[in-house]
């Protein structure tokens, strides 16, 4: 007869003992192990018991790789898994952080500034529910999602990865964690990981904590604050997170007054899993151990010491795991790391995977293939695009509001950089780590095309990406729509001092708007960026941050078949000097405050 702990009648607890009581140490440490996917094989799953494997940003089995693609890639590491000698299964991870974003042809949401605009905590939600079913769709069980960071200066090259700079916007929008894993029972004790199986996926709370307040935003760099100002401003949406039963949470790369949070054994083990009684585990970042000294793996050994007795339980190794498990088994031979640390940290891998329904159901299937993309959540994805968009000017002056534009005119200008880019749109973490550019490598729908399935049929739609000054004043447009804004980017390629709109938007602008045609200017962002030297040219402006593969959204707002109801959930700057500068600061002379937001009735 099977084992007490492949008995899916046994209690939980009584699972993990008896699997525990079964294991090698080699076993246990190796189920800490996660290895990029094109690292792992089945034969190094099975031979080492490895408990994870992960895509990076945009690492896929194949270009435009199906659903099927995927499921046959994760089942093969899975296979290697289970016929390991305790048969546990392995945990296939990845950042599905605005929709499936490495699959080609899921469903692209807003990134998450756009959705801190929307102010509405029951979307996120969907969006977090239309998610896991499209992960699904491609075999994966668990996602690198949400990032709750709490952006307190826009020179971040993350920054559109966090909702808001106020901490109660951000805690709100943990209401995707229910999204991705279901809605935990009202019984539930405080702190267990609860993921509904099937249709639901394993969520991961990043990154613990303060990776938003960095000085002048330098992506990984320290943020210095007292220990009042980290519990209040990014500390809260973590116990939220932690109350609605998420399974993981990920370490910053980030420093807190110095000290690196993947040694901080103070505030993971201490606070994290003690205070807020978290029972799932905790996951470093990609290297994130390996970055513990100042030239990354120049002491390999500290690095896993330091991480793992901070409270670390799963490493993001990502490449040597032979180093990663011979250094760890050294370290607790010699009894530098306690038994007892392994086993909190692989008890807590377990707790989830079982909570997960991952030992019943190891192997994906189709069933939910046709899920990626659907329609159903396009126009989810459409809805959440809507209501993101930031009226911020409409008319030059209040007589005259410029929108909703007419559907019907003689002839119109589109014009800009981004208004007929699928890439640009999206942002980065979009089928490639950095993003893309064009309308080809995967599906959506552009701004420029979305105009021309809004207006009338009658209605001559012109595109010209930068424009002559002759070329706008000689046609007679009845108004025009110009798109610019950022290329995309991510992490610390994104990393800015100036914030400027580079070129050619500024001329773009000036061409289009400078003279006798009435001009919207539309702008693609992920965070504000300096507009005060346009403002007065242009007769309207709308932040639409990165809305994703649904353009649509985009049409239904200007053209009047939705009203504009986002609010700004970051203060627009006037200067760059004005840094870091947020709702509630004594200095505050913001170009448009925290909150802002015109609104326009539905026609
Ligand atoms: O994709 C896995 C994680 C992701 O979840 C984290 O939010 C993010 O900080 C991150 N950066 C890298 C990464 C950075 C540079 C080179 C290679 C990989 C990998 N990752």
């Amino acid at each position: 007869d099977s084992p007490i702990y492949k008995d899916p009648r046994q209690p939980v607890a009584v699972r993990i003992k008896d699997l525990m009581s079964r294991m090698k140490l080699e076993e246990k440490i190796g189920q800490m192990a996660q290895l990029d996917r094109l690292s792992a094989t089945p034969e190094i799953m099975r031979t080492y018991s490895i408990g994870s494997v992960l895509s990076g940003g945009g690492s896929t089995p194949l270009p435009d790789a199906t659903a099927k693609d995927w499921i046959d890639m994760i089942n093969g590491f899975q296979k290697g898994s289970m016929s390991s000698r305790l048969g546990i299964p392995m945990i296939y991870g990845i950042d599905a952080v605005h929709g499936h974003n490495n699959v080609y042809n899921a469903t692209i949401f807003p990134h998450n500034v756009g959705l801190g605009a929307t102010r509405d905590p029951d979307l996120v939600k969907r969006i977090g529910a239309a998610t896991a079913l499209e992960a699904r769709a491609t075999g994966i069980p668990y996602v690198f999602a949400p990032c709750i960071a709490v952006c307190r200066d826009p020179r971040w090259g993350r920054c559109y990865e966090s909702y808001s700079e106020d901490p109660k916007v951000v805690r709100e929008m943990t209401e995707i964690i229910p999204g991705l894993q279901g809605d935990i029972p009202s019984n539930s004790r405080r702190g267990v990981p609860y993921v509904i199986p099937k249709n639901k996926v394993a969520a991961c709370a990043k990154h613990f904590v303060g990776d938003g307040g960095t000085t002048k935003g330098a992506n990984e760099n320290n943020t210095a604050i007292d220990r009042h100002g980290l519990l209040s401003i990014h500390m809260p949406a973590y116990v939220d997170s932690v109350i609605k039963g998420v399974s993981t949470v990920m370490v910053s790369y980030s420093s807190w007054n110095g000290e690196r949070m993947h040694a901080n054994r103070e505030l993971i083990m201490g606070f994290l899993k003690g205070t807020l009684k978290f029972k799932g585990f905790v996951i470093s970042d990609w290297q994130g151990i390996d970055k513990l000294t100042s030239t990354p793996h120049a002491n390999y050994t500290y690095s896993v010491q330091a991480g793992i007795l901070a409270g670390i339980d799963m490493v993001m190794v990502p490449y040597n795991h032979t180093e990663f498990i011979d250094d760890l088994t050294l370290l607790v031979k010699k009894n530098v790391i306690p038994m007892d640390r392994i086993d909190d940290a692989v008890e807590r891998i377990l707790l989830v995977k079982f909570n997960l329904g991952l030992f019943e159901n190891p192997m994906a299937d189709l069933s939910f293939a046709n899920e990626l993309g659907s329609q159903g959540h396009r126009d989810l994805a459409r809805e959440a695009v809507r209501k993101s968009l930031v009226l911020l000017k409409n008319g030059k002056n209040e007589s005259e509001p410029l929108l909703p534009l007419p559907k019907k005119a003689s002839k119109i200008l589109v014009a800009g950089t981004h208004a007929d880019n699928l890439g640009y749109q999206c942002g980065g973490w979009t089928i490639n780590w950095q993003g893309f550019s064009g309308n080809n490598d995967t599906r959506g729908t552009t701004i420029l095309a979305a105009i021309r399935a809004t207006v009338d049929p009658t209605t001559d739609v012109v595109f010209q990406e930068d424009p002559s000054k002759q070329f706008v004043e000689e046609n007679n447009f009845s108004y025009a729509i110009v798109v610019v804004g950022e290329p995309p980017y991510a992490e610390t390629a994104g990393d800015s001092t100036d914030l400027t709109m580079k070129f050619p938007g500024p001329s773009i602008i000036s061409n289009v708007c400078g003279g006798s045609v009435k001009c919207v200017v539309v702008v693609i962002s992920g965070r504000p960026i300096v507009l005060e030297p346009y403002l007065d040219s242009v007769d309207a402006l709308v932040a639409a941050w990165l809305p994703g593969s649904e353009g649509q959204g985009v049409a239904d707002v200007l053209f009047g078949d939705f009203g504009f109801i986002g609010k700004l959930p970051r203060t627009w700057f006037k200067s760059v000097d004005q840094l870091p500068m947020n709702n509630g600061d004594a200095h505050y002379d913001p170009l448009f405050p925290f909150d802002f937001g015109l609104k326009t009735g539905a026609s």
